[in-house]
């Protein structure tokens, strides 16, 4: 994690009508490496705001004739992320909550010290810190993967969507069966987005990665001093998504005596928090992947029979994407697009060759690995096509051995290979039609005649 925002660069505004106050309060601010504004007067200080992206704002009870209190959420609407302070001479307990009533931050009486500025000041910057980046992450939680589609020109995948869809209508719980990478989470959230549940939550609950306590925390809740660490009463997931839908990834990594748990809310929809004695309800429904083959598992007497059968009133098995190869270009090409757009360049093309290795390989990490070698694809390719060299050897390997001088290629095949190659190490066609020597219409009829 990054530090937090150091004082330096935050913009802070003094609303006081003592220039003593003023000058003092600005000169420490500044050691603090504020950027100061001042104002004297109510209007002076909403003039700075709307000139100035300012960060803090220190204001005066009293500016001469006007309320500190009154001009306070007039500051605010003209800067709605302002932090302020409200200093004053006379402080009281009521015009303190009444500050705070109104939007203040914080409430400072006078004489103050530097160290109290200072004090105000880094709990500014620490939680403007923060928040950027939770904005931050935000925003590139958002750009991780690419929306996920749901067209498929796969027979295979075709009848586990249709499927899917006739579920989403239902209330019958669905136990989505396939290999890691497969996608299952990704049906599992639009078994939910098609569903009549789809205004309310959708919450995963992975499995295997808690121990046996946690997780049935996690998903029942726990009461004040269940455990050490339970230091206060916590609702779990199954509660935090009333209404909507409870995602149980890798559900045979459960452990026994939650499955004996998980059994009785399949059945009656009821639970107790982990240390309480309360039965509580919840509506939701249970959705579970696997990859395991669960009928063996409850044969080996690791998963309880009856809850498998709770579980898989509708069951779906996701294919392998080495089984469903018509969907293997789109994927690729959309995963393409998606990350060449994340870095801001135009979208490289996959030369017939990488194309070619893409669909010889097995891919037995199915779409994640997918979405991984395109990603790394295109941090090692800056060019515009990607050959199978962009790819781990593991797959480029599939790939047909390419034209080579002096062997038995004709010429067109020979000048081809070339071409491509030069254009995907290229930054631009200019620049390719260059190194080659052929002007850039050439260049683009030979691209078309190879259908690139
Ligand atoms: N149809 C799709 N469209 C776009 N992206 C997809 C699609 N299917 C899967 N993905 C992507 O592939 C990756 C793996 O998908 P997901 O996590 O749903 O698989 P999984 O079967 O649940 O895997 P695991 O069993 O390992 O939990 C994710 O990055 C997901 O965004």
């Amino acid at each position: 994690m990054t530090e937090p925002q150091q004082a330096t660069s935050l913009r802070v505004l003094v609303a006081d009508d003592e220039r003593n106050i003023r000058a003092t309060l600005a000169i420490c601010l500044e050691g603090l490496g504020c950027a100061v504004r001042q104002a004297a007067s109510g209007d002076a200080a909403l003039e700075a705001l709307r000139q100035e992206p300012i960060d803090l704002a220190f204001l005066d009870l009293r500016l001469g004739a006007e309320s500190g209190l009154d001009l306070l959420p007039r500051l605010l609407a003209e800067r709605p992320g302002l932090d302020v302070v409200i200093i004053t001479a006379y402080a009281t307990f009521d015009t303190a909550v009444e500050a705070v009533r109104r939007g203040a931050r914080d409430y400072l009486p006078k004489p103050f010290t530097p160290a109290q500025i200072r004090e105000v000041v880094q709990r500014v910057s620490h939680r403007r810190a923060l928040e950027r980046r939770l904005l931050d992450l935000e925003a590139r939680l958002a750009e991780a993967a690419p929306e996920a589609t749901l067209e498929t020109a796969s027979p295979k995948m075709r009848a586990a969507l249709d499927l899917l869809s006739r579920a989403a209508a239902s209330e019958a719980a669905v136990l989505l069966r396939g290999e890691n990478g497969t996608g299952k989470g990704v049906l599992a959230r639009a078994l939910h987005a098609l569903s009549p549940r789809r205004e309310r939550p959708f919450v995963t609950v992975n499995c295997p990665t808690l121990s046996e306590e946690l997780l049935a925390s996690e998903l029942f809740g726990h009461a004040r001093g269940a455990f050490t660490g339970a230091v206060r009463d916590q609702p779990g997931r199954v509660e935090a998504a009333e209404g909507g839908t409870v995602f149980l990834d890798e559900i045979s990594e459960i452990p026994p005596t939650l499955q004996a748990k998980l059994l009785r809310f399949l059945q009656e929809k009821r639970f107790e928090r982990v240390g309480e004695n309360r039965t509580r309800a919840a509506d939701v429904r249970i959705v579970a992947a696997t990859n395991r083959d669960l009928q063996a598992e409850v044969k080996a007497g690791r998963f309880r029979e009856d809850l498998l059968y709770r579980l898989d009133v509708v069951e779906l098995v996701v294919p392998p994407l080495r089984e469903r190869p018509e969907d293997l270009l789109p994927l690729a090409r959309r995963f393409v697009a998606f990350f060449a757009r994340a870095e801001g360049r135009p979208t490289p093309e996959l030369s017939p060759a990488a194309e070619k290795a893409l669909s010889a390989y097995a891919w037995p990490g199915n779409v994640r690995e997918l979405r991984n070698a395109i990603e790394r694809a295109l941090i090692v390719s800056p060019g515009q096509v990607l050959e199978p060299e962009s790819f781990p050897e593991r797959i480029a390997g599939h790939a047909a051995p390419a034209p080579a001088l002096g062997g038995d290629f004709t010429a067109e095949e020979v000048e081809r290979e070339h071409v491509l190659r030069v254009l995907a190490r290229a930054p631009s066609q200019e620049e390719a039609a260059r190194i080659l020597g052929l002007d850039a219409s050439t260049l683009w009829r030979k691209r078309k005649k190879w259908g690139r």
